[in-house]
């Protein structure tokens, strides 16, 4: 359970400095629309969460409001910037660095940003990587393209030779954009940044197109892969029902959490079966998935399965799972396998059948971010700026019930956003496709 202590963000120091924003900040007032600074937002939104802990309101656990403050920890004529982007790509990442760029440069008068290439091996010596300056002009088009401006990598890195960098470059902020390994990197360089007794805050904006950072509302660029990912399941649709026997397979990005094979189900209601990580399936036997899927398609003619590529690797035998540079496994094809299964299983009941395999991959997550993700990338760098000058460090940025807030990283990172078996989403799922609530 979440206490209060899991909710304390750290700061560098007192703010004594007035913000270039404080004026705009006067007539400000907690409503439905804003939280004020010196108000708190409650963790708990049910009654029985709150009421199960038994504490007066003041003691309940609370998150700092993120947003503008008064005073300001950084004097920005002073300060030096960097920003970094880790991980896998994901929509709207260019909308973040630009938002950056043009909150510190046009509103705080920050006249020094930098972006470190390709991940955190932009600060490591030995790759050689240069450093970019990065103005309001060099990023005022970018968020037109997918991808990340300044590139990305998966690998390890020496936290020691990333604080070597931020020294040498004199930074006093460093804005990472990345998921849960990026997360725990920066944790490592806070680590750093406090033995050598330096000022330098460090602020997240948690990045995954997987969706699998907990305690947040959908992280950005969420809805533009899921987006994407709707097409392909309509394209299996079609060629399902073009076809004798039609079947149409979708295998979607999503190693522990299916939460982009939900969605684009549920915004494509032409899916008959989702398959995720967090629910485990029987393929064979009276209840599993061939003969489900079996007698769905003699009676209808056709069928669409969505997959996510987490979900059955129990099936997937004779493959050690690999690992990738950050040490993230790397699963065998689900995809192949159920096509595989689900052609033998037709051919040997005489059942004719035409599977079409789409998987998408990458196509899901290379495009530019769609106008919801663009604005919400913006608002989420606004934050990040805001905490950041206030000398906010190893927190991330987050909205949470569409409040943004300011979140420890150690929480950010204490467990995995999963699709709840017996949450919601996954009760809609079911209702959407109509499939069995176990195949077992
Ligand atoms: N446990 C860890 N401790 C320190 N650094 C880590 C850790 N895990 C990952 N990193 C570093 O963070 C960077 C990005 O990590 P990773 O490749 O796992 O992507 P991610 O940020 O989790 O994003 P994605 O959503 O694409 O998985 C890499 O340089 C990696 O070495
Ligand atoms: O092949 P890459 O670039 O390492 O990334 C693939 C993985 O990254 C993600 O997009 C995010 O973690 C996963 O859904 C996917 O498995
Ligand atoms: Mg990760």
């Amino acid at each position: 359970m979440v206490s209060h202590e899991d909710l304390a963000v750290r700061t560098l120091g007192p703010c004594r400095i007035d913000s270039p924003l404080a004026e705009r900040l006067v007539a400000r007032e907690t409503t439905q629309h804003s939280v004020v600074e010196e108000d708190r937002i409650l963790f708990d939104d049910t009654i029985s969460m709150a009421g199960g802990r038994g504490l007066p309101v003041e003691q309940l656990p609370s998150l700092e409001p993120g947003g503008p403050r008064k005073r300001i920890y950084f004097d920005p004529a002073k300060t030096r910037v960097g920003i970094v982007t880790c991980g896998g790509l994901c929509p709207g990442l260019n909308d973040v660095i630009r938002g950056l760029v043009l909150e510190l440069s046009r509103h705080y008068g920050v006249r020094r940003i930098v972006g470190f290439r390709n991940g955190y091996r932009g600060f490591v010596p030995r790759y050689g990587e240069d450093v970019v300056d990065l103005t309001p002009e060099v990023v005022m088009h970018i968020d037109d393209e997918g991808g990340t401006i300044l590139g990305t990598s998966r690998g390890e890195q020496d936290p020691d030779e990333i604080v070597d960098a931020l020294e040498r470059l004199n930074i006093n902020i460093l804005f990472v954009i990345g998921g849960d390994g990026t997360i725990r990197g920066a944790m490592d360089v806070v680590r750093v940044v406090g033995e050598r007794g330096l000022k330098v805050a460090v602020v997240g904006i948690p990045k995954t197109i997987d969706n699998d950072i907990p305690y947040i509302d959908q992280s950005f660029g969420f809805q533009t892969a899921m987006a994407e990912a709707t097409k392909s399941i309509h394209a299996a649709s079609v060629e399902a029902r073009s076809a004798p026997g039609g079947i149409g397979l979708v295998k979607l990005m999503g190693r522990h959490s299916g939460f982009i094979a939900c969605y684009a189900t549920l915004a494509k209601d032409d899916a008959d079966y989702v398959l995720i990580p967090e629910v485990p399936f029987a393929l064979d036997g009276e209840r599993g998935l061939l003969q489900h899927l079996r007698r769905r398609v003699q009676e209808r003619g056709h069928a669409v399965v969505v997959v996510a590529e987490g979900a059955g690797q129990e099936y997937i035998e004779g493959e050690e799972p690999g690992r990738d540079a950050s040490g993230n496994v790397r699963f065998g094809d689900i995809g192949r396998l159920l096509r595989k299964r689900i052609v033998e299983h037709l051919d040997a009941h005489g059942v004719e059948n035409n599977v079409r395999y789409f998987d998408p991959s990458y196509a899901i997550r290379s495009v530019p971010a769609n106008p919801f993700d663009s604005a919400y990338c913006l608002r989420l760098a606004h934050a990040a700026v805001h905490a950041a000058m206030a000398g906010r460090t190893e927190v991330i940025v987050a909205r949470r019930r569409r409040r943004f807030v300011h979140m420890p990283m150690p929480l950010a990172v204490s467990r995995r956003n999963h699709v709840d078996p017996l949450g919601d989403l996954w009760l809609s799922v079911l209702e959407a496709t109509g499939q069995p609530v176990r195949f077992e």
